[in-house]
């Protein structure tokens, strides 16, 4: 029989990422269909910004990531990765707006540069260096409990700060040779945590040939023997 939830995506996507291991690690049943981001009518039927991911449901179609994750949470079994209690489960989705605005949306803007074939202009560097700068001393203010964001046990939050984090990391390093994990306390431990997971080891394995394929589609694949990179192959290893 098929599954009934259908994720469309691919494994570049670090919100795809995000939403394939919240299933993973619900034990969730589910189909991936491979799909770009698209602005044809037919995929803004389902996805109404073109984006991805979409879940496909018995309900209904689905898009935005933390839609998604609330659904998946409120429908299926498996594992909680809500905080039962009130004032955590609020935490986590503070923790995950800090990382979706001013963590992620930023560095989105230097993907050009980093893995397209573009340029960054030097104001929007700037730009996003200063924001960075405050995310980073936010998360530092929140001296997680550990190991995970939210204490003892794995939630929402961790998830999708990984995904973002590890795209942030490879930006950052590239852009700045500067290290968001090495610079909050605590974060590199719980990043080394999470990439044992074996939901991140399958989620990555796949983000990372589908990034070399990427970079090569984008003309970017230069980017791969550029000396920069050396400083996210360095710090991270
Ligand atoms: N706010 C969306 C963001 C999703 C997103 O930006 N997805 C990217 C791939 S990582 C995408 O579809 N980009 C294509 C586009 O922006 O047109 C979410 O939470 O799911």
């Amino acid at each position: 029989m098929m599954p009934a939830l259908r994720l469309h995506g691919y494994a570049v996507s670090n919100y795809f990422n995000i939403v394939r291991a919240a299933l993973i690690e619900k034990n969730v049943e589910f189909e991936i269909v491979t799909v770009r981001a698209s602005q044809q009518p037919d995929f803004l039927a389902h996805s109404p910004m073109g984006k991805i991911p979409v879940l496909e449901t018995p309900q209904g179609w689905m898009s935005e990531t933390v839609a998604i994750l609330e659904y998946i949470e409120d429908t299926q079994d498996g594992p909680c990765l809500h905080p039962v209690d009130p004032y955590l489960r609020a935490r986590g989705r503070q923790i995950i707006n800090i990382i979706q605005m001013y963590v992620e949306a930023q560095v989105r803007t230097l993907y050009p540069g980093v893995f397209m074939d573009g340029k960054n202009s030097p104001e929007t560097v700037e730009a996003v260096r200063r924001m960075l700068i405050r995310a980073s001393s936010a998360l530092g203010r929140f001296g997680a409990p550990w190991p995970f964001l939210l204490g003892k046990e794995l939630s929402y939050a961790d998830l999708f700060a990984y995904y973002c984090f590890d795209i942030a990391e490879r930006v950052t390093c590239f852009e700045y040779g500067r290290s968001l994990l090495a610079e909050t306390e605590g974060l590199k431990a719980w990043f080394a945590l999470m990439s044992k997971r074996a939901s991140s080891r399958v989620v990555m394995a796949d983000f990372d040939s589908a990034l070399g394929s990427y970079l090569i589609e984008k003309n970017a694949a230069y980017n791969l023997g550029n000396e920069k990179w050396k400083n996210y192959a360095q710090r991270n290893a």
